[in-house]
């Protein structure tokens, strides 16, 4: 884990899944520091999208437990946001309802509620499109509404599964560089699952890399990089091919 991150905010223990006689994750174990950004490969199958909902409790687990804050999570307790890859607006909200939407649950006071709006708003370069509606702005803004409303309502923790997965690359590149900004400002703990190991090595902090079923941590690597990241650095391009050597499955 790097340096600077000191506490762990989420604690994976033994968490097993099996679906009827399928075991697809098999005692996975590993944490994540407070803030960090964490990014998780592996091959098609191997039960990613399944262990983004374990976590955030949309499914039950078959044996194990996870922590947050040392306590087992508990989604009435904790704030677990999820962004997914298809962009999920609310269509009779604008932009700017559309974002203050999980702070208006949470019940921010109205002031920090405002300022996190408009920040968040900035970050994301949506500021002139506040008042539009989701029908009125391209699919790529509405991703980027739901990712600005993630990080606005402040969670304990943020999955993210392939949030970029459906766009082209030019974009893709300027969209990660606008996540990577967000995250820095308000210092959220991510897990973000990708297929693409460039990607994933772009953002990530650490690269967690999942075998095929039943599934298992294969190795963890560290990404210490500085930022912003360069594709074409050797350093980059050396890290990258380990990931790639270590995912290989055909
Ligand atoms: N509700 C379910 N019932 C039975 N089997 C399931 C269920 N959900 C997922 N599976 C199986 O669990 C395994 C993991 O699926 P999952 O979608 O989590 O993989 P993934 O790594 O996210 O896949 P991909 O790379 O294609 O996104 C697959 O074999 C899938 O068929």
């Amino acid at each position: 884990m790097p340096g600077s991150i000191k506490k762990a905010k989420v604690v994976v223990s033994n968490l097993t899944k099996q679906f009827g006689e399928l075991l697809v994750l098999d005692n996975i174990n590993f944490n994540v520091g407070e803030g960090e950004f964490l990014c998780i490969v592996g091959p098609t199958g191997c039960g990613k999208t399944t262990f983004l909902n374990l976590l955030s409790k949309l499914i039950p687990f078959t044996k194990g437990n996870i922590y947050i804050d040392n306590e087992i999570a508990d989604p009435k307790r904790h704030n677990i946001s999820f962004v997914f890859q298809e962009p999920s607006c609310m269509p009779w909200r604008t932009v700017r309802q559309n974002i203050a939407y999980g702070m208006e649950v949470k019940k921010f006071p109205q002031k920090e509620m405002e300022e996190r709006l408009e920040k968040t708003m900035k970050l994301v370069g949506l500021t002139d499109c506040a008042d539009l509606y989701p029908n009125q702005i391209s699919s790529s803004m509405e991703q980027r509404v739901a990712i600005a409303r993630a990080f606005a309502a402040k969670p304990d923790l943020l999955l993210m599964d392939e949030p970029y997965g459906q766009l082209d690359v030019k974009l893709r590149y300027y969209l990660e560089d606008e996540l990577i900004s967000i995250w820095q400002e308000f210092k959220t703990t991510v897990i973000f699952v990708t297929h693409n190991i460039e990607e994933a090595v772009y953002l990530a902090e650490r690269v967690l890399i999942l075998s095929s079923k039943p599934t298992t941590i294969k190795a963890e690597i560290n990404v210490d990089l500085p930022r912003p990241r360069n594709f074409l650095d050797p350093k980059f391009v050396e890290i990258r091919k380990e990931v790639t050597d270590l995912i290989r499955w055909w």
